[in-house]
């Protein structure tokens, strides 16, 4: 699992240690230049001779920078830091000096001199920044950018400088880097969309902190999810291992319910019932599915659900009785957002896209679009979260999830061809397969529901890879890809 911490969290792990004497910009310093050496090595193949040119702001990240560029100045690099502010870190700028390396001022030349190195290092702001980078900073950025793609390689310290450390806004001008060396723990930026597409590669550093409290935001592994998996027990029979309710499709959408039934059979579940006006096409589909009421464990309602469409949403008003007496887990996804009643509990998981949340937002009250959720995404999850008590999983090129007790996760596993259609209605049925499955331990603790969204949700994308690697896909091949791809996860391969 990959974890995260704010950045006063961040320091507060800093101040004893720093207090103490601990060198712990030596060690964050020595660490990035040994990553910027193997990538040197790699690209050229040697150290000495190579051109560094290091962007530097006025504070320690700029420190950072300074003192990476001395060791890369000791193995024979020619290194030259650009330094934006009058301030710079002044030990660091004197150990560079000392090493043979030249510190002048960001003037007219620098974009120029930064497109001809083999490697840019971009310590303009770390975790002390506010707001996105201004002044001579900004224009530089804004420089470099429009040089285009052939450029050097770009290593962000720390950070890629600019972004919401904490949030993952991108505010303006940001330089996207190839590979970002983060100190201590990843910082949420890092993890949360538009800002981490322009982190490239996230290596995290350990300069020793002592992180408490829970982290901000995580990230699933493959490990991770397969501790998560409810494996069935040898003594297991089709009612122990859960049974999924599936309110989904209409004649006019009868792909979705097919779709749903489909991904929630292959994920694994004692038994799949259906509800809805498409019964005989889900058989003759999916033969295993049974049709009609009867007691389930956990529910997935929406997919392929229109408002207006009275007997479904009869069922679907029905359904939540049992959700609000019982704690019954359910996905509430697609036509079904719209019927969510006004307060659940966190058992309950909303799956968006980035317009569904706009749009049950602004039906409780909090005028947004799209583009206004796509901007800064956790800030609206956890704002969906907080209004309605739901688990709310957002759904896009990365998973935001946020759940019970705070619990936040990104997925990034999807390749950019699962966008297509149906492949929202898999999501659900996986999902939902996985509720059931661990419905009990949802009802003990309901931020788990948060966790298993997000294993759904890495799930998901490595079904997709694994359908068609580099290729389209359908979402039906990305439902037939399931079994396979879980196997793989709890073998650990
Ligand atoms: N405290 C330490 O000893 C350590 C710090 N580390 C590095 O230090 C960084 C944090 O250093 P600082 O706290 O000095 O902060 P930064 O280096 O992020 O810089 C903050 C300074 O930049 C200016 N600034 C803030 N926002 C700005 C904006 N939008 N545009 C232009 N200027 C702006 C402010 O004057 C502020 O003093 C970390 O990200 C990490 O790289 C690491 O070396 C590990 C140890
Ligand atoms: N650019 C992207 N890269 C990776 N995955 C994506 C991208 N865009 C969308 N997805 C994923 O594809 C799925 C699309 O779901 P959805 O929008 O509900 O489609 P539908 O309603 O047609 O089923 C979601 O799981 C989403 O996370
Ligand atoms: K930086």
């Amino acid at each position: 699992m990959l974890l995260s911490w704010t950045s006063s969290q961040v320091r507060a792990a800093e101040e004893p240690l720093l207090a103490a004497g601990v060198p712990l910009m030596d060690r964050a310093a020595f660490a990035l230049a040994t990553r910027v050496a193997g990538l040197l090595r790699e690209r050229r193949g040697r150290v000495g001779g190579a051109r560094v040119v290091l962007l530097v702001g006025p504070g320690n990240n700029g420190g950072d920078a300074l003192f990476a560029g001395a060791f890369l100045a000791r193995r024979g690099a020619e290194v030259v830091a650009l330094a934006i502010d009058e301030r710079i870190h002044a030990g660091g700028a004197a150990a560079l000096v000392a090493a043979g390396g030249r510190v002048v001022p960001a003037g007219r030349a620098a974009a120029g001199l930064a497109s001809g190195a083999d490697v840019v290092l971009d310590g303009l702001l770390g975790i002390g920044a506010s707001g996105g980078l201004r002044g001579g900073a900004a224009e530089l950025v804004d420089a470099l950018a429009q040089r285009g793609p052939a450029g050097p390689l770009v290593v962000a310290v720390d950070v890629p400088s600019g972004i919401g450390i904490d949030d993952g806004e991108v505010p303006g001008a940001v330089l996207p880097a190839d590979l970002t060396v983060t100190f201590g723990a990843a910082k949420p930026g890092l993890l949360l969309p538009p800002a981490a597409r322009l982190a490239g590669r996230v290596e995290v550093v350990d300069i020793g902190l002592d992180l408490a409290g829970s982290p901000s935001v995580a990230r699933l592994d493959a490990a991770d999810v397969a501790e998560l998996w409810p494996v069935p027990p040898p003594e297991a029979h089709k009612y122990t291992r859960g049974v999924l309710g599936v309110v989904a499709g209409a004649r006019r959408y009868p792909g979705a319910a097919v779709l749903a039934t489909t991904a929630a059979v292959l994920t694994g579940v004692g038994m799949v019932r259906y509800l809805g006006d498409v019964g005989d096409l889900v058989v003759a589909r999916r033969p295993e599915v049974v049709i009609g009421v009867g007691r389930v464990q956990a529910w997935v309602f929406g997919p392929g659900v229109s408002p207006d469409d009275a007997s479904q949403r009869r069922r679907i008003e029905h359904a939540f009785e049992g959700v609000r007496e019982r704690g019954e887990p359910a996905v509430c996804d697609a036509g079904a957002l719209e019927l969510l009643p006004d307060r659940v509990g966190a058992h309950v998981v909303l799956t968006p896209h980035a317009g569904e949340l706009a749009r049950l937002l602004s039906d409780r009250g909090e005028h947004v679009d799209r583009a206004t959720v796509e901007a800064e995404p956790l800030r609206w999850v956890r704002l969906a979260h907080d209004l309605t008590g739901a688990t709310v999983l957002l759904k896009g090129a990365t998973t935001i999830v946020v759940g019970a007790q705070g619990a936040t996760y990104s997925q990034a596993d999807a390749p950019a061809w699962l966008a297509t259609a149906g492949a929202g209605d898999v999501l659900a049925g996986l999902l939902g397969a996985l509720l059931a499955g661990r419905a009990d331990d949802i009802h003990e603790d309901p931020s788990l529901a948060a966790a298993l969204a997000a294993a759904a949700a890495l799930v998901h994308g490595r079904a997709a890879d694994r359908a068609n690697p580099g290729g389209p896909v359908s979402a039906r091949g990305v439902a037939v890809a399931l079994p396979e791809t879980i196997a793989d996860l709890l073998a650990g391969a």
